[in-house]
């Protein structure tokens, strides 16, 4: 399988409606691969917290349409990072207007097949945790080489998300971030440590440049089930392109049989 990570440079300099479109240029692009990755809040910038409310747009806005488009031109699975959402009434549990950090996947066919509202919001009382509503939900896509668990930034600090995800059949995690650079340690370290207690792909896509005053990490990676680093990008804007086997998947979890052992909070074995 072929996968491309967009580590997108999101500065305040760009306005939201000419990334879309070099953002959909760069998707359409990668035609013949079998899945995009975008990063966290690449329209606005994550860290760009007054732009959040005015921003914000429903599932079928803007970015949807472009996505969506960009996506069926070039025949590709995409994560299409994540957008920040203002709920529509009647969507789950949420209270019409409530804003979410909601990641996109769409089909080759620019269906869009899954939505995950990001759940653990970062910011400590502050920014996107008192701007954003929390997610509830576990959110896993099944493409036809491997079953795909969804998490988004913060999200990576916290194991038992990814636990239950594996619980759900998930073989990959993607997860999307506008991770910062003064923490870019915690990231590399994170990713590689997701994909060994759960014996699972990393496809770990964040921002690069500067926004809001905050410098972003890069490096965005691919990690396979042994923990091994199969590719990472540098600090700038790039294209990380990577071929895995999501057969390694089962294999490892064969030969290394560690998630057998599990005796705590186990419902279901995992695949
Ligand atoms: O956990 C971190 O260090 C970064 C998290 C973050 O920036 C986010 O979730 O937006």
């Amino acid at each position: 399988m072929r996968a491309s990570l967009l580590q997108i440079d999101v500065n305040d300099d760009e306005s939201v409606a000419s990334r879309r479109r070099r953002v959909a240029d760069l998707v359409r692009d990668r035609a013949g691969v079998d899945l995009v990755v975008l990063p966290e809040l690449w329209t606005t910038g994550a860290f760009a917290y007054e732009g959040f409310g005015a921003q914000a747009e429903p599932l079928d806005g803007p970015t949807h349409e472009a996505m969506s488009k960009a996506a069926s031109d070039a025949g590709v699975w995409l994560h299409a990072g994540s957008i920040p959402e203002r709920a529509a009434g009647g969507t789950g549990s949420a209270a019409e207007g409530a804003l979410y950090n909601t990641s996109l996947v769409y089909s080759p066919a620019g269906e869009l097949v899954a939505s995950y509202r990001k759940i653990h919001r970062f910011g400590f009382d502050q920014g996107e945790a008192v701007l954003m509503g929390a997610g509830t939900d576990l959110v896993t896509v099944e493409l036809p080489e491997t079953v795909v668990g969804l998490a988004t930034c913060y999200d990576l600090r916290f194991p038992e998300l990814f636990r239950g995800l594996v619980d759900a059949g998930a073989q990959t995690f993607v997860l999307s971030a506008g991770w910062p650079e003064r923490r870019r340690s915690h990231w590399t370290l994170l990713a590689r440590a997701r994909a060994v207690e759960n014996q699972a792909y990393v496809l770990a896509c964040g921002t690069a440049g500067t926004h809001a005053g905050v410098p972003q990490a890069g490096h965005s990676i691919v990690v396979d089930p042994w923990g091994e680093v199969l590719a990472e990008a540098g600090p700038g804007e790039e294209v990380l392109t990577v071929d895995f086997d999501p057969a390694k998947v089962a294999a490892t979890r064969e030969q290394f049989p560690a998630l057998k052992d599990r005796l705590l909070g186990l419902d279901t074995p995992a695949r």
